[in-house]
Formats: C-alpha cells, structure tokens, sequence
C-alpha cells in the first residue's frame, strides 16, 4: 500500500533520516521503534507526505508522491490517512462527539451522517458517555480515546500514530492499544505506530527499527 525506499532528510545540518526503507501493506500493523533522534517522526512525517524528503521514492497504491502536487498531497491525507499524536490535539471548543465527526466534516458529510458514524466510533472506543463534555473536561485516558474514534471514523486506510499512548498510565495504554489495533485490522487500514515502548510495539504484526536515520525490519517476536 505504501512503499518507501532511500529516504532522506536533514534539517540543516542534522541529518534525521540516510537511506530509509518503509513498506506497509493493508491490514498491517507496524511498529517504528529506536531510540531519541533517531529519526522516527521525521520517517512518519515524510511518509504521511507531512514532510518532503530530500531525496528517496516514496509511492501510495503506486502512485508517486513527490510527483503529486501539494493540493493533491493534502487531498490524500484528507481522505486515506487518518493522524493520532501523543496528546489528543483535539479542539477544545468543540464537544468530544463534534471533534470526533470534524474529519468528516471536513470530508463534506452531512452533520446528521457525520454525528452518528462519530457516535459509533465513541461507542467503539468506551467513550460513548462523554460525547457533550469538551476535552478540558475528559480524562487523558478518555481524550485519547476520542482521539482513535475521530481518525478511525473517517475510514483512513493508513493510521499514523506517534506515540499514541506516550502520555496515558499502563491500564489505559493497553487498553487504547487493543482497540485501536482491533479497529484498524477489522475495517482492513494500515497502521503505521511509532512507540519507544516495546509493550506497545507487541502489539505489531513487524518492527522497523530506526538508528542514526537508517532502518531495519523484522516481524514482531
Ligand atoms: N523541525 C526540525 N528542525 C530541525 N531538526 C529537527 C527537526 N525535527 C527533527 N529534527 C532533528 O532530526 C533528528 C531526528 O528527529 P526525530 O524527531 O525524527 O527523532 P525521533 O526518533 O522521533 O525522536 P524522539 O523519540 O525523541 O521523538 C534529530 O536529530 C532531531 O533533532
């Protein structure tokens, strides 16, 4: 589904990735692991076309993305990818129930349609009671929560998580992560997770290890 092969990138100076390879296929779950600055967001970024690699191929359905323009670019990751970071980043203004409809909003379905598909999902993901409470008033566990409801709701067909459970106690970070995995393996989407913590990583069908922007792959013990 999404193929990566000589990747790099530098910030200045800093090289963050040197001949990085990536491939997922539907359905698969992969941990990207290694450790502080080894380049495992910046491998996100570039693979979730976030980030321009400097050099390195990079295809989608074997479509090339650095031949895709930015317009076409933000279009895909409107419509196939879905984003969970470390804290929630959901709206604060907004209730739980509309932050989890706002990706489908914004993919120009209905407010009624949108409201029940994100109701669902909330309901998925144990969160159903807390759709009318805002994010200030929810607990982190229960944040994340909607925040897996709301990427998983628009049907992305790869998820990319950056440390997904970074910030949530041992119950709720296995907890998000059997759901979150479930979901994704249920409805066939890619999930693209990137963890220092191996408890998460075992969740994976395969590993991708990062080091000094290179990386090296092999299946989930
Ligand atoms: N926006 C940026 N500007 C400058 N340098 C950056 C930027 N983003 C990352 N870097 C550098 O690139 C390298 C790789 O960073 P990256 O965030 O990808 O690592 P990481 O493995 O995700 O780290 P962590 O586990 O600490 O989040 C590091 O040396 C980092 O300092």
């Amino acid at each position: 589904m999404l193929v990566a092969r000589g990747l790099r990138k530098a910030y200045g100076p800093t090289p963050a990735l040197e001949d990085a390879a990536f491939e997922i296929a539907a359905g698969e779950v992969v941990a990207v692991m290694g450790p502080s600055g080894s380049g495992k967001s910046t491998l996100l970024h570039c693979l979730a076309g976030i980030v321009p690699p400097d050099a390195g191929e990079l295809r989608y359905q074997d479509r090339d993305m650095a031949a895709m323009s930015d317009r076409e670019r933000s279009a895909l990751r409107r419509r196939a990818f879905g984003f969970v970071f470390q804290f929630g980043q959901l709206v604060p203004e907004l209730t739980c129930g509309e932050n989890a409809a706002l990706p489908l909003r914004l993919g120009g379905v209905k407010r009624r349609e949108a409201a029940r598909r994100a109701a669902e999902w909330l309901d998925r993901l144990e969160v159903g009671d807390v759709a009318d409470k805002r994010p200030g008033e929810v607990s982190g566990g229960q944040g994340q929560r909607v925040a897996v409801a709301r990427a998983l709701a628009a049907e992305p067909r790869i998820l990319f998580a950056d440390e997904p459970t970074g910030a949530l106690d041992s119950f709720n970070s296995e907890r998000v992560m059997t759901l979150l995995t479930e979901a994704a393996r249920e409805s066939g989407a890619a999930v693209v997770l990137v963890t220092h913590d191996a408890r998460v990583a075992a969740y994976s069908d395969r590993e991708v290890v990062v080091r000094d922007g290179r990386t090296r792959s092999w299946a989930t013990a």
